[in-house]
């Protein structure tokens, strides 16, 4: 099918008359006669996807063919671009910004005696629970044995991915590379605009594995996504591999198999950008398989700060009391 007739498929239908969202009709796509998730652990309800959304996650993706990326030392990724039909990314950019919970986290990094305080810049949230725990009706319990978690194993309080994250997450896992399952972890990133950004890393903790397999969906703004090789050691050849860049659609979802390493040896970044005004949000999944991934996660993308929502008046981030 064209992409056009794709795309205009799953866009929303214009309403015929204005009306409340409780008269609405069962079989309107603009709505889900869903009741939102909700769990302990959330700040807030969290809606469930408009039906139409959810047909598109479920019969239009992926809207293209992956193209495989393994020409360059040690990397092996698949780049849909784009994964979702533009209509669904733009929608379910803007469902996600309204819908989730957000935090700004600050925390002390320490390097030797020296401290620094870094204020996370970019707005992160996150839901799951490492490979020893699974919720089973709404409760973390051990996965082995099915007895409740104790509260002293996480220093956290874990959240279970939603509904509206959770389809798109069996989505994704079912496009990814043959053998990489169960996500466990779902990440989520909101740069607001160009001064938001993710410097050069690796998401290669140990409590992802030796074989860390990340899937990764970029929604509303582009953004450059950088890659670079990590510094060959001198003894190998006495040579540092040039870095490349890899450009990002609109929406993307990665497969970043580690079957040659590739997060043992390559960083990744979303530089600032001047003058980027558009907001644009991230999400990975992961899988974690020991609970310092849990607390890892929980510790750095929701912290012990405030919880803040978006504003569709001042178009901001807004603290909630
Ligand atoms: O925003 C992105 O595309 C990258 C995010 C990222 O690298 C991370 O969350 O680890
Ligand atoms: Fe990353």
């Amino acid at each position: 099918m064209a992409k056009r007739t794709l795309d205009s498929f799953f866009k929303p239908s214009t309403p015929k008359r204005t009306k409340l969202d409780t008269d609405a009709e069962p079989d309107d796509p603009n709505v889900n006669i869903k009741p939102p998730s909700e769990h302990p652990s959330y700040p807030i309800p969290i809606a469930q996807l408009p039906s139409h959304i959810e047909v598109s996650l479920e019969h239009g993706t992926p809207f293209k063919q992956a193209l495989e990326i393994n020409n360059q030392p040690h990397l092996d990724l698949l780049h849909f671009q784009p994964y979702l039909p533009r209509a669904t990314a733009n929608e379910l950019f803007k469902f996600l910004r309204r819908e989730l919970p957000f935090y700004r986290v600050r925390y002390t990094a320490r390097r030797g005696n020296v401290s620094t305080e870094i204020n996370t810049p970019r707005w992160t949230t996150v839901f799951g629970i490492d490979e020893t725990s699974v919720f089973t009706n709404g409760q973390a319990v051990d996965a082995q044995t099915g007895s409740p978690v104790s509260p002293a194993k996480y220093q956290c309080t874990p959240r279970p991915i939603p509904d509206c994250l959770e389809l798109l997450r069996k989505q994704v896992e079912a496009h990814a590379k043959d053998g990489e399952k169960g996500y466990n972890f779902c990440l989520v990133n909101y740069y607001a605009g160009g001064d938001d950004s993710i410097s050069f890393h690796s998401d290669d903790e140990r409590f992802l594995g030796s074989r860390p397999n990340i899937a990764s969906l970029s929604l509303g703004g582009e953004r450059d996504f950088l890659m670079k090789h990590k510094p060959v050691p001198v003894d190998n050849a006495g040579i540092s591999k040039p870095a490349a860049t890899v450009p990002v659609g609109r929406q993307i979802k990665m497969g970043l198999d580690s079957g040659d390493m590739t997060q043992s040896n390559w960083l990744h970044s979303i530089p600032k950008r001047k003058g980027n005004t558009q907001g644009r949000i991230n999400i990975t999944f992961r899988r974690a398989i020991v609970p310092a991934g849990t607390n890892n996660y929980y510790h750095y993308n929701v912290g012990g700060g405030g919880m803040y929502r978006w504003d569709e008046i001042s178009r901001e981030m807004v603290e909630q009391k």
